[in-house]
């Protein structure tokens, strides 16, 4: 075994600083777990001029990818640059030169997971990313070591720190959702074009990879339902809060007699559900096994120190399986051939709000539509409104299929009493 590992860094921003300084401040406690040293010895960067926050030889620093690569020294490759077809040409270029990978790249491991994994597995290299859901909470090791064990039914996740803090901020502030956001980027949690955190797709990904690992089974971005929260308004949190419920962007992820559905949508959790107490960047994943019961994983979803420390524990584990002589043996293809559920096969419940004409007949209108597709009331609130002869009225169902709710969803529209329809989420964390 050797002595010193050297690790080849693509990428010095928010997260690659944050991996060169636990490096550099970590040495001892690293050498000891390890038993080597561990240095970064080439870095590819965009700008070598720019002023970097940690001290790094200037010959360290390159323009060219494949000089961090193609480096024979180099034994592992940390991908903290983001970007997916370049980047993932530039990861399979160092396994098959047999380097091992460690990545925070969620936009490429949604998308060629499998793909990477494979080809690590067939060069007999690790190829692990932790960093890509959740920054520093370990849902991947969670999940696929210490929940190893059991089945995993559900899982709901608060997976983007870039929502949640606008979705606090916005409930617990007033504050409007453009000022919320301008604060999340200036903190440096939002992605460059923060459309793919506020539209969803940032936690779909995050949602597609978990999915995958607990589920055993091939699931793509693509089969991820996804709905942001641009639309969200300030109505639709005040009413929230009267009927008891916060509201989260959740990653929905469940399993039953072998069908998988996932999806990310704004979503009404009850206040008693712990999920609910998680607030601004932070995330949380809500973990239902079927032995283990209810499980929850909490903690820093963003940010460099925090996605660091996933970073370098997965490069912890390189080097102990270099050690033992193990790259790539933990690599397993999916278990189960993919099945999603069928919209008969879904369930949940559903807030509506509706501007109705406030006239004799207009709620039986109402329960006579919901019924005739299934779906019966939980809660109802109505209000007055200032636009005379309207009111405004908000409807919490019990659970019910998809299929029905689409149904439904599809006819209402078309009463004569609705005179428009001004948003429906999912409820979760309360009973049937
Ligand atoms: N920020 C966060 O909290 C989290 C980020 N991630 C993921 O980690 C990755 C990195 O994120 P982050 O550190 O925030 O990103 P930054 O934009 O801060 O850093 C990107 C770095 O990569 C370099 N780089 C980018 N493209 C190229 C290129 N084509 N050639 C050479 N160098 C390049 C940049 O060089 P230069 O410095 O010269 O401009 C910069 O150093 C992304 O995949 C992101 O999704 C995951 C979890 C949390
Ligand atoms: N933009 C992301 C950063 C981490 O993945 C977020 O807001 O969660
Ligand atoms: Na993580």
């Amino acid at each position: 075994m050797k002595d010193n590992v050297k690790v080849g860094l693509l990428g010095l921003g928010t997260v690659g600083t944050g991996v060169v300084k636990m490096i550099q401040d970590h040495q001892e406690q690293l050498a000891h777990r390890v038993g080597c040293s561990v240095d970064v010895t080439k870095v590819l960067v965009k700008n070598v001029d720019k002023k970097r926050d940690v001290e790094l030889p200037k010959e360290a620093l390159t323009l060219d990818p494949y000089e961090v690569i193609n480096d024979p020294n180099v034994d592992v490759i940390v991908e903290v640059m983001g970007g997916i077809d370049e980047t993932k040409k530039l990861l399979l270029a160092a396994l098959h030169q047999k380097k091992h990978v460690v990545t925070a790249n969620k936009d490429l491991v949604a998308l060629y997971g499998s793909e990477l994994l494979k080809a690590a597995s067939e060069n007999g290299c690790d190829f692990y990313y932790e960093a890509s859901v959740a920054g520093g909470i370990p849902i991947i090791r969670g999940l696929a070591d210490g929940l190893a064990s059991d089945k995993i039914k559900t899982m709901m996740g608060i997976v983007n720190g870039t929502t949640n803090f606008i979705l606090t901020k916005m409930n617990k502030e007033g504050m409007s959702y453009d000022v919320a956001l301008k604060e999340a980027q200036d903190l440096g949690f939002a992605e460059a074009d923060p459309t793919s955190d506020v539209e969803g797709l940032d936690a779909a990904r995050k949602m597609a990879i978990l999915a995958r690992l607990a589920f055993s089974m091939d699931i793509e971005l693509e089969d991820v339902e996804v709905s942001g929260i641009s639309k969200v308004s300030d109505s639709d949190l005040k009413h929230g809060q009267t009927l008891g419920y916060t509201m989260k962007l959740i990653g929905y992820a469940d399993q039953q007699n072998g069908g998988a559905e996932v999806s990310v949508q704004p979503t009404f959790l009850s206040n008693n559900h712990p999920l609910a107490a998680v607030n601004d960047e932070y995330n949380a994943v809500y973990v239902y096994g079927e032995a283990v019961g209810e499980t929850m994983f909490y903690g820093p979803g963003a940010g460099g120190l925090p996605t660091a420390t996933s970073i370098v524990s997965d490069l912890v584990a390189v080097i102990t399986n270099m050690r033992l002589g193990v790259n790539g043996k933990s690599i397993s293809a999916p278990q189960f051939e993919k099945q999603l559920k069928t919209s008969e096969e879904k369930f949940a419940k559903y807030f509506i709000r509706l501007h109705v004409r406030d006239e004799v007949g207009a709620f039986s209108e109402l329960t006579k539509l919901f019924s005739s597709n299934g779906i019966s009331f939980e809660k109802i609130l109505q209000l007055p409104l200032d636009e005379e002869g309207v009111a405004e009225i908000v409807i919490v169902t019990h659970k019910a299929s998809a299929e029905n709710y689409t149904q439904m969803q599809n006819q209402i529209k078309d009463l004569a009493v609705v005179r428009s329809i001004e948003s429906f989420y999912r409820v979760e964390g309360e009973g049937a």
